[in-house]
């Protein structure tokens, strides 16, 4: 763990470059069988154009983390900021992706008309809005299909449109919760690949929640493993594996296998109840 990481915690940067701040965020849910401690302690920083995984047990608050960042949810303490201004609400340069693309796709509107709905929304002039629908299109390998509806579509195409929706906004940060769970593992791999260059064309920085391992150190050059609820930061891991990804050359590689090998063990003990910050599990 590099020194400037306390236990528990994750890593931080200088304010002039980290891009979103996540301090000491707490979440308690308050239900009738009583107050349920989800979240105690999380900071960190995600650096401008960087794509972080975050993994952790079932029931760590990956999504309950996710919607505090993205302003659907208050946070029962500390904060979020991002570019310095703390998030009370759904800030405008953010765009999230959820697993369920069935869901969250119109399925009367029309691929590009589901791709150009946030930008009406937002008010954005029509000549404008053709010009980002079609450039989203375009980086998502979607060009032929505007007039399509979703349900035209297969599952890994509709994703495809999902993510051209959260791009053509242009946001600064995009969350992704699971997003490629529901797809076969040919198409997922397409995916990861496509997320990569979207990123690096686009400079937008991800967080990018999942289950699978391999996927976490594929993708990133971080994987945040969250310990068991209440949850604390059981380890912020660099990956420390060449820029340039394939995926056949980059999981063949033995750095891909410790890497892997590692987040595993540190999942498995926090679902154990091993935590950095030494407290008891919930
Ligand atoms: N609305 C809610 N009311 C009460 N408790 C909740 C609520 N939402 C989540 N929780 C609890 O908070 C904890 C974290 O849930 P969350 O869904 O954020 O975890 P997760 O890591 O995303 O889970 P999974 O990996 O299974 O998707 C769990 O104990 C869950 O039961």
């Amino acid at each position: 763990m590099p020194p400037e990481q306390a236990a528990g915690r994750g890593r931080t940067l200088p304010a002039d470059e980290a891009i979103l701040s996540v301090r000491g965020l707490r979440k308690v849910y308050h239900s009738d069988g009583g107050d349920i401690e989800a979240v105690r302690d999380l900071t960190f920083d995600l650096g401008r154009n960087e794509l972080t995984c975050l993994v952790g047990p079932s029931g760590a608050g990956k999504t309950t983390l996710l919607k505090c960042i993205a302003g659907l949810l208050e946070p029962s303490g500390g904060e979020v900021l991002l570019d310095g201004v703390r998030v009370t609400a759904p800030p405008k340069n953010m765009a999230v992706v959820f697993q369920e693309y069935g869901r969250s796709l119109f399925p009367w509107l029309r691929v590009a008309e589901n791709v150009e709905l946030p930008l009406k929304n937002a008010g954005v002039p029509k000549a404008e809005r053709a010009a980002q629908v079609a450039e989203a299109l375009e980086s998502v390998g979607l060009s032929h299909v505007p007039r399509s509806y979703p349900w035209q579509l297969s599952g890994g195409m509709q994703q495809r449109v999902a993510i051209a929706r959260a791009i053509a906004y242009q946001p600064e940060v995009l969350l992704m919760d699971e997003p490629f769970a529901a797809v076969d593992a040919q198409t997922r791999a397409d995916l990861e690949d496509l997320l990569r260059r979207v990123r690096e064309r686009l400079g937008v920085t991800v967080l990018f929640v999942t289950h699978d391992i391999d996927e976490s150190v594929y993708l990133g050059s971080r994987v945040i493993i969250l310990s068991s609820s209440p949850t604390v930061i059981q380890e912020d891991v660099v990956v420390d594996l060449p820029e340039q990804r394939d995926q056949l050359e980059t999981r063949a590689l033995p750095r891909f296998t410790e890497l892997r090998h590692h987040v595993y063990e540190q999942i498995q003990l926090a679902k154990r109840g091993v935590r950095p910050d030494g407290a008891a599990a919930g």
